[in-house]
């Protein structure tokens, strides 16, 4: 039995015969917010992806709660009350911001907690609740963010999977969402966050994975990796994941 929530070992995962992920061991335990960095093409969306078992993985194992979901199928995965915010938000355009959060509730369990669920998301969010009958697709790239993150909320997830939430936002609305992210684990949800902007995700996480081409190369506490010269010197150092001159003379403080 193991004590963390997600488990994955030596998982490989590709696109037909080409190989993404070689092997890949991490966890998550309860109540921590773990972030994967890693350049464009090295995996984590994938990662992410394999999760919901799309694509599936070829070999290894993925545990939650240390039951083996490797081989199910999305909703059933879904059922598990892992939900996803995914990379590029896939929002539903057409419909208002109320019914993609509707959409979320499909697979709540506690269908009894609706409107609590939604004054949370409105509360964390307050932009929705004004924005709650226009349509999603007219909504900002950071409103959307926002929505595709209330939405899987919506759900009552355990484990909240996030695929580059601050992609395309500007500093101040990246801050906002990595805020909204922060209060969430405070009040108890696991996160597993993927993110290009190493020096956000490894300032929130408990716990952090450099990927390198489909493999982890490094691991430690959020604070070791801020600090390692790897990290230093391929991810934060002069790239969009420098922390602004700003925060640098604030310490990093959010
Ligand atoms: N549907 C697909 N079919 C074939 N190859 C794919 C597919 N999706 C991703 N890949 C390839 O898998 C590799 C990893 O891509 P992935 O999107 O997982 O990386 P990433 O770390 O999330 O990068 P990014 O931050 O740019 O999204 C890349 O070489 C990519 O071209």
């Amino acid at each position: 039995m193991s004590e963390a929530l997600l488990e994955i070992r030596d998982l490989v995962v590709g696109y037909g015969h080409h190989p993404v992920l070689h092997g890949i061991d991490l966890s998550v335990k309860e109540g921590e917010i773990a972030a994967i960095i890693g350049a464009n093409g090295a995996g984590k969306t994938t990662l992410m992806m394999s999760i919901f078992g799309n694509p599936k993985p070829s070999s290894g194992r993925i545990l939650f709660e240390g039951r083996d979901i490797t081989d199910l199928p999305p909703h059933e995965v879904a059922h598990e009350r892992i939900a996803q915010s995914p990379e590029g938000r896939r929002i539903f355009a057409r419909m208002t911001v109320l019914e993609n959060l509707q959409m979320g509730t499909l697979i709540a369990p506690d269908k009894e907690r609706y409107e609590d669920d939604l004054a949370h998301v409105f509360e964390l969010f307050p932009v929705l609740k004004t924005r709650k009958d226009q349509r999603a697709g007219t909504l900002s790239g950071g409103e959307q963010q926002m929505l595709a993150i209330a939405r899987a909320l919506m759900g009552q997830p355990r484990l909240l999977l996030l695929d580059e939430p601050s992609l395309g936002l500007a500093p101040l609305i990246t801050r906002q969402i990595f805020a909204a992210i922060k209060a969430l684990n405070e009040e108890g949800l696991t996160v597993l966050l993927v993110e290009q902007n190493a020096y956000h995700a490894l300032k929130l996480a408990s716990c952090g994975y450099v990927m390198v081409n489909g493999r982890i190369t490094l691991s430690g506490s959020g604070t070791e990796l801020l600090e390692s010269d790897e990290v230093r010197r391929s991810y934060l150092e002069g790239g969009a994941s420098t922390p602004s001159a700003d925060e640098a003379k604030k310490g990093g403080k959010r």
